[in-house]
């Protein structure tokens, strides 16, 4: 999203989270530096980005546990200190290990609905929404880690909240695990809320998140649509099938192009066309089986945007350029 649109959803009060100029410092290290960006309601935003970047940070911010040096948070218009039942309004998961242990998980989310008068019928649906009914009434101290996150996200949605939060959902969760989150909180922007999903991993957001705001260093690298974002790092790529790796390369790498090892017989090149990489091939008598346009997946695309924000970054060794 353009700043000219988020200032717009701000203005407008509507829902949503809207996050303008946030900078914060811990002692020397600036955790924030003029973080912006919009949650829309319908869409799961991916919130990605390496470590350190300023995801927690941000995420703690909008929700009033940390105070920023410049900017504003504002969740459906305001900030979230001035909400008088924020349970209603957002819903976050930030650690799932914050639970009592030797409570069952029912008692833990009767205790939270009651600390904000909400009717304890409630506590029964989420249970059943998040697939925790046989365990609810078993000790949280024993739940495994995937369990504590679906209780964590269960009291996310104590107070059916239009704008869920939630740091790092898939920690921690079997493959089944992994499965059953995106298919819920595909759920949930399906229902029209505003769904935040922060992960180090793209991996992860594969397949749930329609929109990515990607960061580092604590501001935003990348504000788009998945789709957009793939088609934008797969362009003027294509994919070369050879059994003559090293050949193959030389001879496009000596006629302009970037080339890169991608797999034993593959080799990613970009900055020549389709028709010339065929015609160089065959002039210098390179056996290949595909020359195809390329389709990046979203680690490329993270890897290319993340490029100049990681701090150590190992080279890689197939890499030949011009
Ligand atoms: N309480 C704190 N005291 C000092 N420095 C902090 C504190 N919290 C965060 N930081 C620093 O602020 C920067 C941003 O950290 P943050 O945890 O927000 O990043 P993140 O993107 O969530 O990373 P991760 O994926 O590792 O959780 C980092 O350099 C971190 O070391």
């Amino acid at each position: 999203m353009s700043p000219s649109s988020n200032r717009e959803l701000a203005a407008s009060g509507g829902p949503g989270i809207v996050v303008t100029g946030l900078r914060k410092r811990y002692g020397a290290t600036l955790a924030l530096d003029g973080m912006s960006f919009s949650v829309r309601p319908g869409l799961v935003t991916g919130f990605v980005g390496p470590n350190g970047a300023g995801k927690s940070t941000t995420m703690r911010v909008i929700l009033g546990l940390d105070a920023v040096e410049e900017g504003t948070a504002l969740i459906g218009g305001r900030p979230y200190l001035g909400l008088r039942r924020p349970l209603n309004h957002v819903g976050s998961l930030l650690d799932a290990a914050a639970l009592h242990p030797g409570r069952s998980g029912r008692n833990h989310l009767l205790w939270l609905a009651h600390a904000q008068g909400l009717a304890a019928r409630r506590v029964d649906e989420v249970i059943e929404l998040v697939g925790l009914t046989s365990a609810a009434r078993r000790r949280a101290g024993g739940y495994s880690l995937g369990m504590r996150q679906r209780l964590g996200i269960a009291a996310a949605l104590l107070g059916d909240p239009p704008n869920i939060m939630l740091d790092e959902p898939f920690n921690g969760m079997d493959p089944d695990g992994i499965i059953w989150m995106r298919g819920f909180l595909r759920s949930l922007a399906a229902a029209g809320r505003a769904v935040l999903v922060s992960s180090h991993l793209m991996s992860e957001v594969q397949d749930t998140a329609d929109h990515l705001v990607v960061v580092g260093r604590g501001k935003v690298i990348a504000d788009a649509g998945v789709a957009e974002l793939i088609a934008a790092v797969s362009a003027g790529r294509v994919t070369l099938r050879t059994t003559a790796v090293t050949h193959a390369m030389s001879v496009l790498a000596q006629a302009g192009a970037t080339v890169a090892a991608i797999g034993r017989d593959t080799v990613a090149v970009s900055g020549l066309p389709a028709d010339r990489i065929v015609t160089l091939l065959n002039a210098s008598a390179v056996p290949f089986s595909e020359v195809s346009a390329h389709r990046a997946t979203l680690e490329d695309v993270y890897l290319e945007l993340t490029r100049e924000a990681v701090e150590f970054r190992a080279a890689t060794p197939s890499e030949v350029s011009r």
